[in-house]
C-alpha cells in the first residue's frame, strides 16, 4: 500500500479497500434521492441532466489537465537534471532525475481530480439505474478468464454488445 495511504493504527484493513469504498459511496449517493435540495448529490440526481453532464465533462477535463501537469513537472525535472549533468561535464549518459516536491503535489492533485470523476460517474450510474453489480459485469466481461476476479459476475451474451 502506498505511503500516503492512511491506515488506522491497529486497525484491520479490509481486503478490498476500493470495493468497500465504492459500495459505501454508491449507497450514500442512492440514499440522497430522498434528500432535500441542500444535497449536491440530490440536485445532480433529480435536477436537469445538463448540470450533471457539465460536471462530468468538467471533472474529466480537470483530470486531463492534471495529467498534463504531472508530465510537465516530470519533464522539467528531467531537463534540469540533464542540464546539470552537462554542466558538470559528464559523459551524456542517461540521467536519473530527482523529482521535486512540485511533482508530488501534481500527483496528489491528479488523485483529487480522479476522485471527483469517480464520484460524478457513480452519480451517473445511480441516476440511470445502472447497479454496481451490473457495472462490474460490464468490466468483468471484457477481461480474460485469468484476469477476472474469482466468482466475478458477467453479462448475459445478449447484452454483451448491446448499447455499444
Ligand atoms: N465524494 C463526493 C464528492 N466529490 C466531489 N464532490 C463535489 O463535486 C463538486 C466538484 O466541483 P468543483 O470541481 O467545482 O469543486 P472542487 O473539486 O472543490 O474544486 P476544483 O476541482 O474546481 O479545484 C464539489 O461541489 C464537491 O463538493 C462531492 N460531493 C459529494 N461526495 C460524497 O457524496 C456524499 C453526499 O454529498 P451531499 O450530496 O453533498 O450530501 C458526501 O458525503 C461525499 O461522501
Amino acid at each position: 500500500m502506498a505511503d500516503k495511504t492512511y491506515i488506522p493504527e491497529g486497525g484491520a484493513v479490509p481486503p478490498s479497500q476500493i470495493g468497500a469504498t465504492i459500495e459505501a459511496l454508491a449507497a450514500t449517493i442512492a440514499a440522497r434521492r430522498e434528500a432535500g435540495a441542500e444535497s449536491y448529490t440530490h440536485r445532480l440526481l433529480e435536477g436537469c441532466e445538463d448540470d450533471l453532464v457539465k460536471k462530468v465533462v468538467e471533472e474529466a477535463n480537470e483530470t486531463a489537465l492534471a495529467v498534463k501537469d504531472v508530465e510537465c513537472r516530470m519533464l522539467v525535472a528531467q531537463e534540469s537534471a540533464e542540464a546539470l549533468a552537462l554542466g558538470l561535464g559528464e559523459d551524456g549518459g542517461s540521467v536519473c532525475a530527482e523529482l521535486p516536491a512540485e511533482y508530488d503535489e501534481a500527483v496528489d492533485h491528479l488523485r483529487y481530480e480522479a476522485a471527483d470523476v469517480v464520484y460524478h460517474l457513480l452519480v451517473v450510474l445511480e441516476r440511470y439505474g445502472i447497479g454496481l453489480d451490473e457495472f462490474a459485469a460490464e468490466l468483468n466481461t471484457r477481461m480474460t478468464k485469468e484476469e477476472r476476479p474469482q466468482g466475478g459476475v458477467m453479462l448475459f451474451d445478449d447484452y454483451v454488445k448491446r448499447g455499444k
